[in-house]
């Protein structure tokens, strides 16, 4: 079987865009002020989309998920020439930018224009995801309550008129790497620091750490290591006095330039942390086009909705022990698209604690699923899960490269 990133037609090159001018009233108020740049790299219909991905919680009956269907499909095609493919495994160089002449000519005239890349790095689960989501203004990274759910470099990007910021989030940094995939992952978030103009360190402030090294593990030990801003996240759980008290702590013993707190969930901060970020870029043109948010294709953030469905529907170690690959994206003129997704475990007791009695807790998470990926959409699909058992994939680096783990490459 064909497997997600082995696919001989790779998803099509749809970036995550803002909406347009006129559809401008659904941003946040939280999200960033961006122009609208007419700049078009695929032939398809871009997904200007800036809600949640996963704002539904509606459940209903999903018979179609396991309906055998004739479809005529018309594969998806890239549009994008070979020459424009970007890859995240190096930090791109400027010239390799996805702008077209015209862009590039009015940003290169404007000397006082800034942009970089900045990592954002923290232990598990302390909000790295939601604070890049806040700063994007757009859902690029799945959240839940549990540790260790972002396992790529998440690229989003925050754009105004004179600036553009990139945003590396990163998987949570672990003490003990206990598979393959786990120093892989650990690979990627020190990649990240070493590509960073600058970086932020993520802190849970209702724990503080035993040793000052807790906070970074190995990340700061890099030779040189960029302008560091630690961000005391969570506050709203904290009285402020105590705050006050942290910041005081983390600015005498953490070797970092500044302390700024904030409450990623409620948006409390993000305007402080995106005026540090600006004081501490270079200067320069935007490395993408400005309407863009993330550079990943849709099939990824297809993967990515079932995989935090997964998390909040299973527990201990199910999710953790999941790899979901989108084996097939069909777009159909006449029907609905046709998504197929596997997903990988280690084990046959996980693979039935997935697919539950009467294959009942598989159905509820392809609705989930189903209804999300709808949504980020902006239309029907026929979604069809399998899920199999594949021993010891966390443990295989080859595999592991074909999923992405190795830094994702973008089409
Ligand atoms: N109360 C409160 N909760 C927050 C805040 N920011 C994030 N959270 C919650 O903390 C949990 C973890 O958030 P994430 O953004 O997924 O954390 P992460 O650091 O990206 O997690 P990993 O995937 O483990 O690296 C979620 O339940 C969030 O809703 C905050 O400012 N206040």
């Amino acid at each position: 079987m064909e497997l997600a990133g082995l696919s001989p037609h790779p998803s099509p090159p749809l970036h995550l865009r803002q909406r347009s001018l006129s559809s401008r009233s659904f941003i946040s108020p939280l999200s960033c002020s961006l122009p609208f740049l007419t700049h078009h790299t695929s032939t398809q219909p871009l997904s200007l989309r800036r809600r949640n991905l996963l704002s539904r919680s509606k459940t209903q009956t999903d018979e179609e998920i396991y309906e055998e269907r004739d479809y005529e499909e018309e594969e998806s095609t890239s549009s994008r020439k070979p020459g424009s493919v970007l890859s995240l495994n190096n930090k791109p160089s400027r010239n390799l930018s996805l702008l077209n002449e015209y862009e590039m000519e009015e940003l290169e005239f404007d000397p006082s224009h800034k942009s970089g890349f900045v990592a954002v790095l923290g232990k598990p689960n302390v909000g790295k995801s939601t604070l890049s989501n806040q700063l994007v203004g757009q859902k690029v990274s799945i959240v839940t309550d549990k540790p260790q759910t972002t396992r790529h470099r998440i690229l989003g990007l925050c754009s105004g008129s004179d600036y553009q910021i990139i945003l590396y989030d990163t998987p949570g940094v672990i003490q003990k790497e206990m598979h393959t995939l786990d120093s892989m992952m650990m690979k990627n978030v020190k990649k990240a620091a070493v590509d960073a103009d600058c970086m932020m360190v993520v802190v849970d402030a209702c724990k503080m750490p035993h040793k000052i090294d807790d906070i970074l593990e190995g990340i700061c030990t890099l030779e040189k290591k960029p302008p560091t801003l630690l961000v005391l996240n969570k506050k709203d759980l904290l009285k402020p006095g105590e705050i006050a008290k942290r910041i005081e702590w983390y600015e005498k013993n953490a070797d970092v330039d500044d302390v700024i707190p904030v409450s990623a969930k409620y948006g409390h901060g993000i305007d402080d942390v995106r005026d540090w970020i600006l004081s501490k870029l270079p200067f320069g043109p935007a490395y993408y086009p400005k309407d863009i948010i993330s550079e990943h294709p849709e099939r990824f953030f297809i993967g990515e909705i079932v995989r935090e469905k997964i998390f909040i529907q299973y527990r201990k170690e199910v999710p953790y022990a999941c790899q979901v690959n989108v084996v097939t994206y069909k777009t159909r003129p006449n029907a609905k698209d046709f998504i197929q997704v596997e997903i990988l475990v280690d084990k046959d007791s996980q693979k039935i604690i997935l697919i539950g009695k009467e294959g009942k807790a598989l159905k509820a998470l392809a609705t989930a699923a189903r209804l999300d990926i709808e949504d980020f959409l902006n239309k029907k699909v026929y979604l069809e899960v399998e899920v199999k058992v594949k021993e010891k994939w966390r443990e295989d680096e080859k595999l592991l490269k074909t999923y992405g783990y190795a830094g994702i490459k973008i089409y």
